[in-house]
């Protein structure tokens, strides 16, 4: 070995040996990371993202992957010149606006993800909420209040769904096999009909069904952001509620971050919002002393 190679090797060996402590915290135990659309950037960031999925593999963690992809149904929507609209971070879905969705998320973006874990030597398996019958869904009951008038309005936001069963059985069969799920947020109600979920929703509900040991959401901002855009590194459950109501958490961190609320209170440990936009976020945030982005508290 030449002095190179013999310096890349020490280096590499303290990397393990300060991730070692990390890692046997984590060996065992499920973690759920929700990989956002936005998060999804260039052919690099990807490939990065899977090999982070893939060395927690390795590592003896069970890692799940639930996706978003709502700018990649947007511009299919956009395509087909389907209009759409979002009303509390939630895309408002009519009937052909659903089978867009479930083609895109179910279809074209978890072969996609799937693809890229298995290249990089592990067996990762494509799923929704429809596969094994592992998730099913009703019709969402959201409501808005009006900041000026405080009157409560219920939003009728057609086929978006919350997931109301979670069925842990294929889950638990995969992780056995040494498999990773790659899971798509659409499911179906009981007669049949398919729902659009939000992706943060639904990694909250599978997180809470398997136990897991942290959630991540990796999305395309450092974290969450204070009205002069600084990122905030620690959010209690009742500031967050606060910054939902005064508007500073707006759009599509409003589902984040109420995922977050619930799944502290169903007892998963630590749940954080990062960005996926920086190369091996999750490995970072895992395997590391400098955790990033914002850490949701009781
Ligand atoms: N207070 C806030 N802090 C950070 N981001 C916020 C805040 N309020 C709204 N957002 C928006 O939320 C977006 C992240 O949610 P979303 O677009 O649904 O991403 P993803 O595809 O990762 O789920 C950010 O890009 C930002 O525009
Ligand atoms: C009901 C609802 O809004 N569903 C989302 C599902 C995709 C998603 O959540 O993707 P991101 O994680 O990339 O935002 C949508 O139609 O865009």
């Amino acid at each position: 070995m030449d002095a190179k190679a013999t310096e890349e090797a020490l280096s590499q060996a303290a990397l393990l040996s300060a991730a070692l402590p990390f890692m046997q915290r984590y060996e065992n135990k499920t973690v759920v990371v929700k990989y956002g659309g936005h998060a999804m950037g260039d052919a690099k960031l990807g490939q990065a993202f899977a090999r982070d999925i893939a060395l927690l593999k390795q590592s003896g963690v069970n890692p799940i992957v639930v996706h978003g992809g709502g700018p990649q149904i947007q511009s299919m929507l956009d395509k087909l010149g389907i209009p759409s609209r979002f009303e509390g971070g939630l895309r408002v879905t009519d009937q052909r606006t659903v089978e867009i969705v479930e083609m895109v998320l179910a279809g074209s973006i978890n072969k996609e993800i799937v693809a890229l874990i298995n290249a990089e030597g592990e067996w990762a398996i494509g799923l929704c909420g429809k596969d094994g019958s592992m998730v099913f869904a009703e019709k969402a009951k959201k409501t808005v209040t009006d900041p000026d008038s405080n009157i409560e309005r219920v939003l009728d936001l057609g086929f978006v769904g919350e997931p109301v069963e979670v069925d842990r059985t294929l889950l638990d069969l995969l992780a056995r096999s040494e498999m990773i799920p790659v899971i798509a947020p659409v499911a179906p109600d009981r007669k049949g009909q398919t729902y659009n979920i939000n992706a943060d929703t639904f990694a909250g509900a599978i997180a809470g069904a398997v136990n897991a040991k942290r959630l991540l959401f990796l999305t395309d901002v450092p974290g969450v952001l204070d009205k002069n855009k600084q990122l905030i590194p620690e959010l209690s459950v009742s500031q967050a509620r606060a910054l939902i109501a005064d508007g500073t958490i707006a759009g599509g961190m409003i589902p984040k971050v109420e995922t977050c609320i619930e799944a502290i209170e169903r007892g998963v440990e630590g749940v954080v919002i990062l960005n996926g936009k920086t190369p091996h976020a999750v490995l970072l945030e895992l395997f590391t002393e400098h955790g990033a982005g914002t850490l949701l508290v009781p």
